[in-house]
């Protein structure tokens, strides 16, 4: 499993100089640079080079770098990619992938960067696990907006209608150490809105949020961090469990709770997880 944070991946449209620009001073971990659905077809050729000269310049940081291709049933998805062969990247990142031969085909054409995958489809949740295990793949993207419409769900606070389908990812990523990564929510003016769908999927396991404006990147690298009584609690149940191992005991108790070694697994991974993202502000 990826050390690196990826609490907020903000997704930026290709053919928007200004935002390719602004992206170098915001505060996201990571950048999803879009040739997709954000650009518009007639647009889709320009985004390209407009994207590879500003990925050329640099000043990205260590924010990790992931390009949005569109898919191999389109005019532009394999000129995307060999676009990109060789340049200063962490990963592509594959639209409405169905199954792993379609990771096979992208892997052919572009050697040395990770593989990752948007889930948006419902062959896609059928066949998460297929698509997890594929050894090139290291990351999944949750695409809310076209699995809502592909399902014909509606949008509710609760996400209930596509609970199935972000479990079924959510089991398919963990069972094969790859990282997961929220949907974005739409209302990119409702703090209180997205604050509340960052926590949601914080508390089933998601590694951090897509995010489509900048105002939005505060909200999900606070949701996403450790907070200051996490790391506290994780310290002191450490401490007390190491304090048990050398009486010849197997348990702890932490404020009124058991803690055992497994306990100190999760405590030792919110603090590696603080950590990477303490040096990740540099
Ligand atoms: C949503 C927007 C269209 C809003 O744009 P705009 O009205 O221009 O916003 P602001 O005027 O408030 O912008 C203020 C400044 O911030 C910069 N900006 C805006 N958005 C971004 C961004 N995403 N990254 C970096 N910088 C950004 C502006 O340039 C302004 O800068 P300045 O001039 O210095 O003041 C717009 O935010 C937008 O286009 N967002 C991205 C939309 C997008 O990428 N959509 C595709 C991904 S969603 C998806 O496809 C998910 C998935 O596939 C699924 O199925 O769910
Ligand atoms: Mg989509």
């Amino acid at each position: 499993m990826s050390t690196r944070p990826y609490r907020s991946v903000l997704y930026i449209p290709g053919s928007k100089e200004r935002a390719l620009e602004k992206a170098r001073s915001l505060s996201a971990d990571a950048i999803i640079f879009d040739l997709e659905d954000a650009v518009a077809p007639d647009a889709k050729i320009e985004a390209r080079a407009t994207l590879k000269d500003e990925l050329d310049k640099g000043g990205y940081g260590n924010r990790a770098k992931i390009v949005r291709i569109n898919g191999f049933d389109t005019a532009w998805g394999k000129d995307d990619v060999a676009a990109f062969v060789g340049a200063d990247i962490d990963a592509v990142l594959m639209p409405k992938v169905d199954s792993a031969a379609q990771l096979d085909e992208l892997a052919a054409l572009i050697p040395d960067v990770d593989l990752w995958a948007m889930m948006e489809t419902p062959l896609g949740m059928l066949n998460a696990a297929e698509i997890a295990a594929h050894p090139r793949l290291k990351g999944f993207v949750m695409g809310t907006n076209d699995l809502a419409k592909e399902l014909n769900t509606r949008f509710r606070a609760d996400r209930l209608p596509m609970m199935g389908g972000l479990h079924m990812c959510l089991l398919a990523a963990k069972a094969h150490g790859v990282v997961i990564i929220d949907g974005v929510y739409n209302a990119f003016k409702d703090n209180e809105g997205l604050k509340a769908e960052c926590e949601q999927g914080r508390d089933m396991g998601m590694d951090g949020k897509t995010l489509i404006h900048p105002a939005q990147l505060d909200i999900a690298n606070t949701a996403f961090a450790p907070s200051k009584d996490e790391i506290d609690l994780a310290q002191r149940q450490i401490a007390a469990f190491e304090k048990a191992k050398a009486s010849g005991l197997g348990v702890a108790v932490v404020d009124g709770k058991i803690v055992e070694n497994l306990h100190v697994v999760t405590a030792k991974g919110i603090l590696a997880k603080a950590d990477a993202i303490t040096k990740m502000a540099g």
